[in-house]
């Protein structure tokens, strides 16, 4: 590959080892390959902020796949809010067996997801272009998803009542955040509560990050 990305190669694959993964090179390529439609895209369709290949690596990639460890293991996710496809496609490409639904209300966002589905043959990736209050679990690839993730997306509190439908029984809302979110604890939404705090961390990034999971209240 000699496109934008190509000088952060290694970057990547350092911190793909400092998570402690271990991932086919042709899976490492399509990370990269992600990567550069996201900064071709990006050009006209305005899908994130960042420009910088270097912090695509670090701060889209990279910061996606920090979560894998607690999330990797389940069979269907649904990611809210999903913007260029953050953090579902990298997830995506990396557990190629993971059913993972992107829900993203902006239409031109939700294109570049289906073309980055196609061009990456991602076939587990669906898209969903409409608002998350609008999705009916039957409607998800899988049906009700074992995981409910955003990142970047509402409150805690918005987050559970505009997806908290779309859970299975069992499952948990995943919510990725910079520091810990303390003052969006108490407004959580009657029936949820947060079962789990993980700090991250992220190779390259100095900056915290943590993933909370929120499960129903029991009884
Ligand atoms: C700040 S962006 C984050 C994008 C991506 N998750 C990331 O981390 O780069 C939030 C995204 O949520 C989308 N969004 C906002 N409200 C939504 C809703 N009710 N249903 C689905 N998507 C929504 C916006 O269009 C936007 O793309």
């Amino acid at each position: 590959m000699n496109g934008p990305l190509a000088p952060y190669a290694g970057r990547l694959a350092d911190g793909i080892a400092a998570l402690g993964l271990t991932l086919p090179q042709a899976i490492v390529d399509k990370l990269l390959a992600y990567g550069e439609l996201l900064l071709k895209w990006n050009r006209v369709y305005n899908l994130t902020a960042i420009r910088n290949p270097q912090e695509v690596v670090t701060h889209h990639l990279l910061d996606s796949l920090a979560v894998l460890p607690l999330v990797g293991n389940l069979r269907t996710l649904a990611d809210i809010g999903s913007g260029g496809g953050l953090p579902g496609i990298p997830l995506s490409i990396v557990r190629d067996g993971l059913v993972v639904n992107s829900v993203e209300t902006v239409n031109k966002k939700a294109t570049f997801q289906q073309q980055a589905k196609i061009e990456l043959q991602l076939g587990h990736f669906t898209v969903i272009n409409k608002r998350v209050e609008q999705v009916q679990p039957d409607s998800l690839s899988g049906g009700a998803a074992e995981g409910v993730i955003s990142r970047a997306f509402s409150s805690l509190a918005d987050f559970a009542r505009l997806s908290g439908h779309l859970v299975a029984e069992g499952g948990a809302l995943y919510a990725m955040k910079g520091v810990h979110p303390a003052d969006e604890l108490a407004a959580l939404p009657a029936g949820w509560i947060v079962a789990e705090v993980h700090p991250l961390t992220v190779p390259g990034l100095d900056a915290e990050r943590h993933l909370l999971v929120l499960r129903r209240q029991p009884g």
